[in-house]
């Protein structure tokens, strides 16, 4: 055909097979907004839908950073949405649901503000040629997105399907909010988890009793702010937050939800893990409910989890890896024991690894020695929420099951 050669073979028209489907899932996230374009085969009724490819693209700053221009907010989303006119064939456009989901970012934003920009993001939906189910532009709520994010990483390591299932664990650190979902295997664990912290989850004709919390403001960047004192405060003009996590002689401003923030070392006082260790335990110490089991089982970990590890190296880019959580604290110590060695990354280094070792021992209470599996892709798909959200929408909408 003569337009074979103006097309990549991923998305050339000859080739979307007639049982081919697209779904196109938007991550509003508190740092960045990503657009996720799936290509699913459906070979045969009786089996789940086959996940052919993923094309990805994110921008930055997320939307709660337009609070104040709607439409500027909207016209990043619009941007993303032309990759998917170019990637979906027209024949296949109609039939293609589009949906935007927020998280934290939007849901720490007044009503208001963020209602306005959800509205601007449906008015691009409606211009595009796709399909627009009901409630196609939202902030999620964030059990779902624990949910979510679990059965991404199941589907995708294959534990939905067939009768071994071994599910695993997720953790999920974002910017503004942070998720744990595992499904429980003792009795004794549904019976002493808060009611609001089990939901019911149906998906590809089973149904999972899930454990999952989201937790607002335990975020990596929203946990800076609160070691800084700084959280829920509207900046007061010039005022300076001070931390032992930071390195002495730094004085900075920094720019988070539409806030400036001026920040800096503990000039004159202690520096070190050591301190700085107190000072994040009060972020998080006895704020986290702690379920007995999972002290000793393996978790999925990605997001912040895993940038942080690369940062450091821990792990590879590419290739991600097992660690174990004192991994986290060893590095912690080395960084914030060295801070000045280390301040040409990110002078949040030592902060954001001290908090993530707090949190994963003094928050949700692992062991020292609780594996962590750090992914960032499997089978070449990013490990989020949003191919759970893609699969949730396409069985509602009834294109699969
Ligand atoms: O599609 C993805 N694949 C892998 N990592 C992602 C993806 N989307 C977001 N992230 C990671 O999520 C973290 C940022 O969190 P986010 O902006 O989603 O905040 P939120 O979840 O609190 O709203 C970063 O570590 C970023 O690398
Ligand atoms: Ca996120």
């Amino acid at each position: 055909m003569w337009f074979q050669d103006f097309f990549p073979p991923n998305v050339c028209p000859i080739n979307a097979k007639a049982n081919t489907f697209y779904g196109i899932m938007f991550d509003a996230g508190s740092t960045g907004t990503r657009i996720h374009i799936y290509t699913f085969v459906q070979k045969s009724p009786e089996n789940l839908p086959e996940l052919e490819g993923e094309i990805f693209e994110s921008v930055k700053p997320g939307l709660s950073a337009y609070a104040d221009q709607p439409e500027k907010g909207a016209e990043t989303v619009r941007k993303l949405l032309d990759m998917a006119v170019d990637a979906v064939p027209p024949h296949l456009w109609k039939k293609t649901p589009v949906v935007l989901k927020a998280t934290a970012g939007l849901r720490l934003l007044s009503e208001e503000k963020a209602q306005a920009l959800l509205l601007k993001v449906r008015e691009v939906f409606e211009e595009s040629p796709f399909l627009v189910p009901e409630d196609s532009v939202s902030i999620m709520d964030g059990s779902y997105e624990g949910i979510l994010a679990w059965i991404t990483v199941n589907f995708l390591t294959g534990q939905l399907s067939g009768r071994n299932q071994h599910t695993v664990g997720t953790l999920d650190l974002g910017g503004a909010s942070t998720q744990i979902t595992f499904l429980p295997r003792f009795e004794e664990t549904l019976k002493e988890t808060p009611g609001d912290f089990l939901t019911s989850f149906e998906m590809f004709n089973s149904t999972y009793k899930l454990y999952t919390h989201s937790y607002l403001g335990f975020g990596l960047k929203a946990a800076r702010l609160a070691t800084l004192g700084a959280l829920n405060m509207e900046a007061v003009d010039g005022q300076m937050f001070r931390s032992s996590c930071l390195p002495k002689q730094l004085e900075a401003e920094w720019h988070f939800g539409g806030v400036k923030y001026r920040y800096g070392g503990n000039k004159e006082g202690e520096t070190g893990f050591k301190p700085c260790y107190l000072e994040v335990l009060k972020v998080v110490k006895g704020k986290l409910h702690q379920p007995d089991e999972i002290r000793g089982s393996s978790f999925y970990a990605f997001s912040y989890y895993y940038d942080r590890a690369v940062d450091t190296d821990l792990i590879d880019y590419e290739q991600g890896g097992v660690l174990e959580v004192k991994d986290f604290e060893r590095k912690a110590k080395e960084v914030c024991d060295n801070m000045e060695r280390y301040n040409s990354a990110s002078p949040f280094l030592c902060m954001d690894l001290t908090y993530i070792t707090a949190l994963l021992k003094e928050g949700f209470g692992f062991r020292d020695n609780t594996l962590l599996q750090l992914t960032k892709k499997v089978n070449n798909i990013e490990t989020s929420w949003t191919l759970g959200a893609t699969f949730h929408l396409l069985q509602s909408l009834g294109i699969t099951y």
